[in-house]
């Protein structure tokens, strides 16, 4: 046992704290889970590596006065959520705070302006959540355990919101009865504006036949009548081990069968869109209007550029501001929602960004560039694609702080400069967190 000082939380969910290495002859960087920072714990050593240790707080010596009983039965045990012990008002300050040194330390950059944070209910948010499914012994759906590929049955997840809570629960009812075919996976829920409508995506092994589910299907959306719609994916793994990961991608790659509606619409303040299965859309329903008010507000001109538009949510409300808007969108599910929901003035491409900025993109001279990528961030080919561009405002919305922070520093290089730094928590009760970065030059 060691006697640990937490400083403070780092992006992941652990707290770091320092212990002397004599090897070493100076002291060493430890991470542990579910902890405040300045409190002092007892943990138990788990893993040495030459730089850095893993822990395990056993007791809390003296605790935070920010900590709480965590709202979730399931806490610390499920692998979803890794800051429920801590107020809520504490989680956004550590995310700020961990938004904050990762631009300072990777990208040079000190801010100007302190962060605005944007934050809404931290429960009943999501809109959109995936579970695992296993029929081994018996049914149980849930989440990875923390730590762990192993499903962890889980009967309610107070993050979700109410709707897919609902449904959780007939999914349970229908697999105790040994109602749940045992080709099913994997369950993404996606539930609409008003949480009244739910569109179920089944992962299924790659062998086994969409159509045969369709008795289980119907009886499922007999019960249950808000499932809109249940779209089958084939490319979940194929043998029944219970801890192996999904290819996701494999599975994203399937065309899909449908039952009932394929998309459901989701309406926002100002505009309506259409999202079918296996398409992408944001997750927190409490903050949506407000981080497309926040991408968008005050820029206006010719033309601007959405890029990984998915199925338009920032392309339209730049419609409303922009002349020209070109949306460009690499997967055919938000492609064809897109096209759907494009306004007149909106041009959808699809494409993946670096390909459409090497061809069509590049002597186009916008007012405005919005970009929106999946945690992997732009990479250094399309940082310096638009660091070259003529182009004087650029909008980085990004969920993954430190891919944002190594494509900061290539455009921050490339002559822009940040005027605004937000902070949307729209995953309360987790380490995740999104950033909108308005750019000039
Ligand atoms: C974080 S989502 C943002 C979507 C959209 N801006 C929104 O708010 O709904 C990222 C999107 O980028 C798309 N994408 C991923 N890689 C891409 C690439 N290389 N080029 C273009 N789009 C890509 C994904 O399909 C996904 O729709």
């Amino acid at each position: 046992m060691v006697e640990l000082k937490i400083e403070k939380l780092i992006y992941g969910g652990d707290g770091l704290a320092r212990m002397h290495d004599a090897k070493l002859g100076r002291s060493k960087a430890v991470f542990l889970p579910f902890v405040a920072p300045g409190e002092t714990v007892e943990a138990i050593i788990r893993e040495q590596k030459p730089g850095f240790a893993r822990a395990q707080a056993e007791k809390v010596l003296q605790p935070s006065e920010f900590r709480q009983t965590p709202p979730c039965p399931y806490f610390f045990k499920c692998g979803g959520c890794q800051y429920q012990h801590l107020q809520y008002a504490e989680q956004v300050k550590a995310k700020a705070q961990i938004l904050e040194e990762t631009l300072s330390r990777t990208a040079k950059l000190k801010l100007e302006q302190p962060i605005q944070t944007h934050a809404a209910e931290p429960l009943g948010y999501r809109n959109r959540t995936r579970m695992r499914v296993s029929h081994v012994p018996q049914f149980a759906i849930g989440y990875y355990r923390f730590g762990s590929h192993s499903l962890l049955p889980v009967e309610q997840c107070p993050i979700s919101s109410p709707l897919i809570n609902r449904v959780l629960q007939g999914l349970w009812a229908a697999g105790r009865e040994e109602r749940i075919a045992r080709e099913v996976r994997e369950v993404q829920f996606f539930a609409n504006h008003d949480d009244s409508r739910l569109l179920l995506e089944l992962y299924i092994d790659h062998h086994a036949e969409p159509d045969a589910l369709q008795p289980m299907i119907e009886t499922l959306r007999g019960k249950m009548p808000e499932i809109a719609g249940v779209a089958v994916f084939r490319g979940a793994p194929a043998d029944d081990s219970e801890d192996q990961r999904a290819p996701l991608t494999r599975a994203k790659a399937s065309p899909g069968v449908f039952f009932g509606e394929r998309s459901l619409r989701y309406k926002t303040k100002r505009h309506e869109y259409q999202v079918s299965a296996g398409a992408f859309f944001q997750t927190n329903r409490f903050l949506l209007d407000e981080m497309a008010e926040t991408v968008t507000r005050g820029h206006s001109g010719k033309l601007a550029l959405d890029l990984y538009s998915g199925g338009g949510f920032f392309s339209l409300p730049l419609a409303d501001q922009f002349e020209k808007v070109i949306a460009v969108e690499a997967s055919g599910h938000s492609q064809a929602d897109l096209k759907t929901n494009a306004l007149r003035n909106v041009k959808a491409v699809r494409s993946g960004t670096e390909e459409f900025l090497r061809g069509e993109g590049r002597q186009l001279r916008p007012d405005l560039v919005v970009v929106d990528p999946p945690r992997a961030g732009l990479g250094e080919k399309t940082s310096h694609l638009i660091g070259r561009m003529s182009v004087g405002r650029v909008t980085y919305v990004s969920c993954d702080p430190a891919t944002l922070s190594r494509d900061m520093k290539v455009l921050v290089e490339s002559g822009f400069r940040v005027e605004e730094v937000h902070l949307f928590d729209l995953f309360p009760q987790t380490y995740h967190l999104e950033s909108v970065l308005h750019l000039v030059r």
